[in-house]
């Protein structure tokens, strides 16, 4: 089926031009649009465009040669109304104060519309991790995690993996901790190894919970599993594991890519097969397929589901006319810019947002964080059912709303989550 394209000339693409529109910008943007839809008081609405605190930290590093580096690191803490801050660590070169902010933005809502006892936070660090070896990226964990040592706890505000970092960047983030502590402290983050008070089934649940969505949403739009075609940009721990999922229930993975670019096989690739960047880095643009394409050429593939998974601002007005994709998942943190996400509207193509799709990542890091309260581990099995549940659950909530009151995947996850925000923090008396 071929999409229209957008007729809006008024997309206002001037105050941000666009691939550089930051997390923050796209983010309040994004909840200016959705507070027109609740009955929320307006000083609420201003607040919850701040984060309650940004820590800045340097993390001086020794590199193996014997140099001296000094990185930035950030810990954006948005709001904890709800519970402790809570969202992941991202080790990559555009890592910034604003970015971090945006992200923890998202986290709030997120774990918002998946009803979860947390607030939100995002951190990392501003360093390209495939320029560090093992021991220097133990080593700038490490560090990180003294630096952060005050603002961060289980009952305070728990980091996880985010881009560029994983399960043993946690392990080393919560030995750091716990020795400062004086106590073994695995509460401290999520996303560690399960030998070590990890849960199960957290490494995949971001991906798990992309195709969840995503098979829900076929089913509401009364496709056929079967006779699906997805994209998937990037090939790291969210597109690697959506891809895999989707595949397995029966749907068409017809091109993944990397940093380097894109593969597209039209009878569907073999995702088993295909390697992601942790389990062999270069095997997706490296692997033996019947066409190569570019990122970009991925984004405008005629599919019928597109799922971004690596980096933000990927869809924006310069491509979201030529997107002819059915719809869109956002397995990444805000893949969509604003203007985009106003032409996707304008042309219905349905663009089920991140704060929903992604959402299974830090639900089983909940998970591992009641595990990690009560020392008692839960099985892959148990894991699975319970982040099916929870996904189901989030699911309704915001499909009620897009019934209800006719507006857009985004808007309608928006409004579940502001209203549970808002009412908790008109429970508690604080104002805004
Ligand atoms: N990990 C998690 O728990 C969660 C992550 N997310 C979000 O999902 C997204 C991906 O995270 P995650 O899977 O953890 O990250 P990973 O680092 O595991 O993987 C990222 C993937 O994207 C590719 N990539 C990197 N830069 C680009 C680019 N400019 N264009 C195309 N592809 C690129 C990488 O390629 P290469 O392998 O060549 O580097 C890699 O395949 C991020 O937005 C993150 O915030 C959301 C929820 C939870
Ligand atoms: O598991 C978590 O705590 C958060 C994961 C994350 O950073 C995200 O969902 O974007």
């Amino acid at each position: 089926m071929s999409k229209p394209k957008s007729t809006a000339e008024d997309v206002d693409t001037t105050e941000n031009e666009e691939a550089t529109e930051s997390a923050l910008t796209t983010a309040r943007r994004q909840l200016n649009r959705a507070a027109t839809h609740v009955d929320v008081d307006d000083g609420v609405v201003e607040r919850l465009k701040h984060p309650t605190k940004v820590q800045r930290v340097s993390v001086p590093l020794k590199r193996d040669d014997g140099e001296l580096e000094v990185l930035t690191g950030f810990r954006a803490q948005h709001d904890d109304v709800r519970g402790p801050y809570k969202g992941g660590l991202r080790y990559h070169p555009e890592v910034n104060a604003d970015e971090c902010i945006g992200l923890s933005m998202w986290m709030t809502w997120k774990c918002a519309v998946m009803d979860i006892p947390f607030g939100g936070g995002k951190g990392g660090v501003a360093v390209d991790p495939k320029q560090l070896s093992t021991g220097e990226k133990e080593r700038l964990t490490r560090r990180f995690a003294e630096e952060l040592r005050d603002v961060v706890g289980p009952k305070q505000d728990v980091p996880a993996p985010d881009m560029g970092t994983d399960a043993q960047t946690m392990a080393w983030f919560m030995d750091a901790y716990s020795m400062q502590q004086g106590e073994t402290t695995p509460g401290v983050v999520t996303g560690k190894p399960p030998v070590i008070g990890g849960s199960y089934g957290r490494e995949e649940a971001p991906g798990r919970s992309v195709a969840i969505v995503t098979r829900e949403a076929i089913d509401y739009y009364d496709w056929e599993i079967e006779n699906t075609t997805v994209a998937v940009q990037g090939y790291g721990s969210v597109g690697a594991n959506a891809a895999r999922a989707l595949d397995e229930w029966g749907a068409d993975v017809v091109a993944v890519s990397d940093v380097d670019g894109a593969i597209y096989d039209p009878d569907g690739l073999d995702t088993k097969d295909v390697m992601g960047h942790d389990e062999r880095p270069g095997m997706v643009s490296g692997y033996d397929a019947p066409r190569k394409l570019g990122n970009e050429e991925l984004l405008e593939l005629d599919v019928d589901v597109l799922i971004p998974a690596a980096v933000g601002n990927v869809l924006t007005a310069d491509n979201a006319d030529d997107v002819q994709a059915n719809l869109v998942v956002e397995g990444a943190n805000g893949p969509t810019t604003f203007a985009a996400d106003t032409i996707f509207e304008e042309r219905g193509i349905p663009v089920l947002p991140d704060i929903l799709a992604n959402a299974g990542g830090v639900t089983v890091s909940y998970f591992e964080w009641l595990q990690d309260i009560n020392r008692r581990q839960w099985t892959l099995d148990r894991v699975h059912e319970e982040l099916e549940d929870e996904m189901l659950k989030a699911w309704n909530a915001v499909r009620k709303e897009v019934e209800e009151r006719d507006v857009t995947w985004r808007d309608a996850a928006y409004v579940v989550a502001l209203n549970r925000v808002a009412t908790a923090k008109a429970t508690r008396g604080l104002w805004p």
